[in-house]
């Protein structure tokens, strides 16, 4: 099996389809009218590349496949949450550049909070709870180290940051005021219960998940919109028992979440990264002659650290799904 690379831009050009945003390693594109030319306003077509980012940088070699695992990962997972919320998945039939990696979602209005919850204390929270004994404004208990498993997840949302800058954490106050208390108390405990369900399915399998990042959106008609309107949407006067809170973006990926391996767990020390600790070895390691202090951009990246990171990739999609992973073919 030689493996293709999809290393585009992040986002390549798509024969009838208008590319709408281009984060680090996805895109979004609205199809487009083979009729008219117009944008579609129900649907968008949600495309994973193959690239991978480390240390803030997207590095310049792809790992094959990886947009295809994730992608059947979120997949599977939105199957798995189905009776916790409602997802915006419509058909993975679509265009055959991007086959097994893009999926034709429901055009949503997206709530403005980046909606994350930690099972395990790490990385910026692990940095507040040093500083302050809470994390987004909630007490934890002391002595909590780096790794710890926290009494159950919490709730710790982030403002959703221009394209390339880092998102700011807010308190629960805080999401109150932008989507009002009804949808900020719906927001938090759907993360919650996701990621609760997400650890309770993956430690049977040997993996725990540390946090993860969610994005919910609603149905414009729902909100009384026109499917093209994008005028300012007052939150707090929806209510989320009448309208449906659907589950967007992807969910419970390496990429939105941090995956570390049950047996490997040791609180007390950074934790050691299911999919992405090769890759950062060999980034911190005097071999790739790169310091990753320094703003210049990582080096390519050697045949087996590419080809150890999309065994690592496989690995975690098999283990999770107990399914064979098949390049570019839907599940
Ligand atoms: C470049 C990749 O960035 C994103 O996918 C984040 N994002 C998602 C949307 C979105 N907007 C309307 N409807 C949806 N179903 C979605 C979804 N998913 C917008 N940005």
């Amino acid at each position: 099996h030689v493996p293709t690379a999809h290393t585009p831009e992040a986002a390549p050009q798509l024969p009838g389809h208008e590319l709408l945003y281009s984060g680090k390693v996805r895109g979004l594109y609205a199809p487009l009218d083979p009729a008219t030319g117009q944008r579609d306003q129900e649907r968008l077509l949600l495309v994973a590349s193959d690239r991978i980012s480390a240390y803030d940088h997207v590095l310049d070699t792809p790992i094959p496949d990886k947009g295809s695992v994730l992608t059947q990962m979120s997949l599977w997972w939105f199957d798995q949450l189905a009776d916790l919320a409602p997802h915006h998945v419509i058909s993975t039939d679509v265009p055959e550049q991007v086959a097994g990696r893009a999926v034709y979602v429901r055009r949503l209005r997206m709530l403005p909070v980046e909606c994350v919850a930690r099972a395990f204390l790490t990385g910026g929270g692990l940095a507040e709870y040093a500083a302050t004994g809470t994390v987004s404004g909630v007490p934890l208990p002391e002595g909590l180290v780096d790794g710890s498993r926290l009494p159950e997840p919490v709730f710790t949302p982030s403002t959703k940051a221009p394209m390339g800058e880092h998102d700011q954490p807010i308190s629960f106050a805080e999401v109150e005021e932008l989507v009002g208390p009804r949808l900020a108390a719906r927001v938090r405990d759907l993360t919650v219960a996701i990621l609760q369900r997400g650890n309770e399915i993956a430690a049977d399998r040997g993996i725990l998940i540390a946090d993860t990042k969610v994005e919910f959106g609603i149905d414009p008609a729902q909100l009384g919109l026109g499917d093209g309107a994008d005028e300012e949407i007052d939150w707090a006067s929806v209510d989320p028992d009448v309208v449906d809170v659907v589950l967007a973006d992807e969910v419970l990926t390496p990429d939105s979440s941090r995956f570390w391996r049950a047996s490997e767990w040791a609180p007390g020390r950074t934790q050691t990264s299911y999919d992405k600790q090769v890759l950062r070895d060999w980034l911190t390691s005097p071999a790739s002659g790169w310091d990753k202090a320094s703003d210049t951009p990582p080096p390519t990246l050697p045949d087996d650290v590419v080809e150890l990171t999309r065994a690592r990739y496989v690995e975690a999609y098999e283990t999770l799904t107990g399914r064979p992973f098949t390049a570019g073919t839907p599940a």
